[in-house]
């Protein structure tokens, strides 16, 4: 049994340090394209399925998805991640899944897309806490809001983001709250603004120091160096793809991701789990065109569906490699949820901040 809690994996990142990326999971092939990518790479996966997966997939497809990637690869450990839970209520849910790690937003209103309160989010965080801790569970917060330091926008491109423009502090977590936020909730992770957004028009142009703050991580993990960061809205959005599908159809605009290299460098400050989705929509779409635009007689599913698990995979397996995530997974000893209870239970694992 290697579905393991989130805690426990980004406990061992942080000890070997290394990062985690977390790609978003809604079918099959996404799901063969991660599992193949760590089997060959020897890698820890987290998958992490969004409303929007639940939406289109169901959430009980979602979960034998997961559970039979766990079955078909036994010696990879594999967290089990809600993504973007907008009320403890949606959290108890995934936990009654089966779940082995929430989200629980509440920088966002249960719209998820209403900026709250900070004594909101406290609360809601915490009674989330609470509950999934009963369940050997982990628990990822977020502080602040995704959005573009370029125009001051929220990021609400997919479904769940901030609406309109927002304030130039509302964009950066501030370091001091973040403490503050961790003490008062126990949190196991917390997401933070920096400048990304969700989805493929992240910036005009290849972002720098003002648009994209590698120098906030900087901050915040000097004020609380023990407390794993999740940065969200990573993907790179590769260039070669773009040029793919504008190649064979599309009309994709001039636009630019996060680069891996600025994602290493947040790792060597305390990023442990890297939010990826884009990217692997982006080489699936690319793929999927050029074959098509190639093979015009060709019609199964399978055979497109194959070159796009195909691509991203490669994507999968660049991002383990880069990340420094390959050849981690087999020094996983598997800590049940019964074990991470106890540990929470006898205090073994609250924050330790000043
Ligand atoms: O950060 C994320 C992905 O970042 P990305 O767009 O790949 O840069 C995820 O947490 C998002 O929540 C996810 O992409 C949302 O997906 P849907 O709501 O469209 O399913």
């Amino acid at each position: 049994m290697a579905l393991i809690s989130m805690r426990q994996m980004l406990d061992h990142a942080a000890e070997h340090g290394y990062g985690i990326p977390a790609f978003n999971v809604n079918n099959l092939e996404q799901m063969r394209a991660i599992m193949e990518a760590a089997d060959e790479t020897d890698s820890p996966v987290i998958v992490q399925a969004s409303a929007g997966a639940r939406k289109y997939a169901g959430a009980p497809f979602l979960r034998h998805l997961i559970l039979a990637a766990v079955e078909e690869f036994p010696h990879i450990p594999v967290v089990m991640h809600q993504d973007h839970g907008t009320s403890p209520a949606v959290c108890q849910r995934s936990i009654q899944l089966g779940f082995s790690s929430v989200m629980m937003d509440g920088s966002l209103g249960t719209d998820g897309k209403t900026p709250t309160s900070y004594d909101y989010n406290v609360d809601v965080t915490r009674r989330t806490v609470e509950m999934a801790h009963a369940c050997g569970v982990s628990v990822e917060g977020e502080l602040g809001c995704l959005g573009s330091l370029e125009t001051g926008m929220a990021g609400e491109e997919d479904g769940v983001g901030a609406e309109g423009k927002l304030d130039h502090d509302q964009l950066l977590t501030d370091p001091e709250e973040a403490a503050e936020f961790v003490k008062a909730t126990h949190v196991d992770a917390l997401a933070i603004a920096i400048g990304t957004s969700h989805g493929a028009y992240k910036f005009t142009q290849p972002p720098t120091g003002d648009t994209l703050s590698i120098q906030r991580i900087k901050e915040i993990h000097a004020r609380i160096p023990e407390t794993h960061l999740v940065m969200h809205g990573s993907s790179s959005v590769p260039q070669e793809w773009l040029e793919v599908i504008n190649e064979f159809g599309g009309a994709i605009p001039e636009t630019y991701g996060v680069p891996v290299e600025e994602i290493v460098e947040g790792i060597k400050h305390g990023v442990r789990k890297v939010n990826i989705d884009t990217d692997l929509r982006l080489a699936s779409t690319g793929a999927v065109r050029r074959f098509l635009a190639e093979h015009p007689a060709e019609f199964d599913p399978r055979k497109f569906l194959k070159v796009s698990t195909a691509a991203m995979k490669e994507v999968c397996k660049a991002r383990y490699e880069a990340f420094g995530t390959a050849g981690q997974a087999s020094k996983i000893k598997p800590i049940n949820l019964e074990e991470m209870f106890l540990r929470y239970e006898r205090g073994e694992l609250d924050p330790r901040v000043k």
